[in-house]
């Protein structure tokens, strides 16, 4: 088995639910290693950028390997983080996309929708998520440091 997985959780008030849950599931999976939920005991009181960014942070700091968050869509939950340079989060409510996420495109950050997907597929993609590595082959590996190479190229030039 591939080293266990530091594994940062959120929610806003929308995902609340699910993210109990799966916060849960992920205490209990043996491939990972620590919970970090990121989420606010008073869910009104803080939004899903704050959540995201907060999440996204640990990541990019080496806190933790990846981040699990759950909005109503999962998709300000994506934005906010993808706002964090080094981030690379999705929004995934499929099998094959939460599978290359992961392998292709390197991203440490899922967003689920609470109200998209039903909770029984929320937690069978959040377990099949932790069993998924990048596969740094050349080609996927150009592409991830191609998007790494214009996020940190000089402000004045545009590609
Ligand atoms: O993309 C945003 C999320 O779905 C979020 O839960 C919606 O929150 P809002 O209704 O406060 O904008």
């Amino acid at each position: 088995m591939p080293p266990r997985l530091r594994v940062a959780i959120g929610a806003d008030r929308a995902g609340q639910q699910y993210m109990s849950v799966l916060r849960d599931d992920l205490r209990q999976n043996a491939r990972v290693a620590s919970v970090i939920n990121t989420s606010s005991d008073h869910p009104d009181a803080v939004t899903y950028p704050v959540i995201a960014c907060e999440a996204a942070r640990l990541v990019v700091e080496g806190i933790v390997d990846r981040a699990l968050l759950v909005c109503h869509t999962g998709l300000g939950m994506a934005i906010a983080a993808n706002k964090v340079p080094g981030i690379r989060a999705v929004t995934a409510h499929d099998s094959l996309s939460v599978r290359a996420s992961v392998e292709s495109n390197n991203a440490q950050v899922l967003a689920l929708g609470q109200g998209v997907i039903g909770l029984a597929a929320a937690r069978r993609l959040a377990a099949e998520w932790l069993t998924y590595r990048f596969e740094a082959t050349p080609t996927t590996a150009a592409k991830v440091d191609a998007i790494t190479a214009y996020e940190n190229r000089p402000r004045r030039h545009l590609l």
